[in-house]
């Protein structure tokens, strides 16, 4: 139980980035996140799943604690997943799109069944990450160019990109 993480590496301009992927319990309680476990997260996923309205109503919330508990200028990245479960839609495209644009971040459907868009996902992720922090390269900071990436997702807002 709890928070574990994953390494994952993404391919940018043809340099290998490796990312520290932290992935929350999905029995975790919104509440029960804290400032500490945010603080020095570069970027954040929010993971809903498309097929669970609830799970998106709960990104409102994410926002608002990433705004009041996470490092000021943190990476943000909006996923639906499960976009192979069409059927099942319950969650607007266009929706989650409108709200992206508010927050003024990226916005994927994802689907960790087919694998489709979560290359491009995290590879997105670090490269807004990367730019942000004013392109430093490999070999003139003093650290390798990883990125300590946090997947916030509370009940039904599953996240399995790991
Ligand atoms: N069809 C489909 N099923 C998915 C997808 N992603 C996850 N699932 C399924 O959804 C269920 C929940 O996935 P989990 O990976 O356990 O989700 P989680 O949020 O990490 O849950 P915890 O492990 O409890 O933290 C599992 O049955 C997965 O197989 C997807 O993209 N498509």
């Amino acid at each position: 139980p709890g928070i574990d993480f994953k390494i994952r590496t993404v391919d940018i301009e043809g340099k290998k980035i490796k990312l520290q992927v932290w992935d929350t319990a999905g029995q975790e309680r919104f509440k029960t996140i804290t400032t500490a476990y945010y603080r020095g997260a570069m970027g954040i996923i929010l993971v809903y799943d498309i097929t669970d309205e609830k799970s998106f109503e709960n990104i409102q919330n994410w926002m608002k604690s990433i705004k009041e508990n996470a490092s000021a200028g943190v990476e943000r990245l909006l996923l639906g997943n499960k976009s192979d479960m069409e059927a099942k839609r319950k969650v607007p495209r266009e929706q989650a799109d409108k709200l992206a644009r508010e927050h003024g971040i990226r916005f994927f459907e994802t689907s960790a069944k087919s694998s489709m868009n979560v290359d491009e996902a995290f590879s997105s992720l670090a490269r807004d990450i990367l730019l942000k922090s004013g392109g430093r390269r490999a070999g003139n900071s003093g650290k390798p160019p990883s990125a300590d990436l946090k997947t916030g997702d509370k009940k039904n807002a599953k996240c399995s990109l790991g």
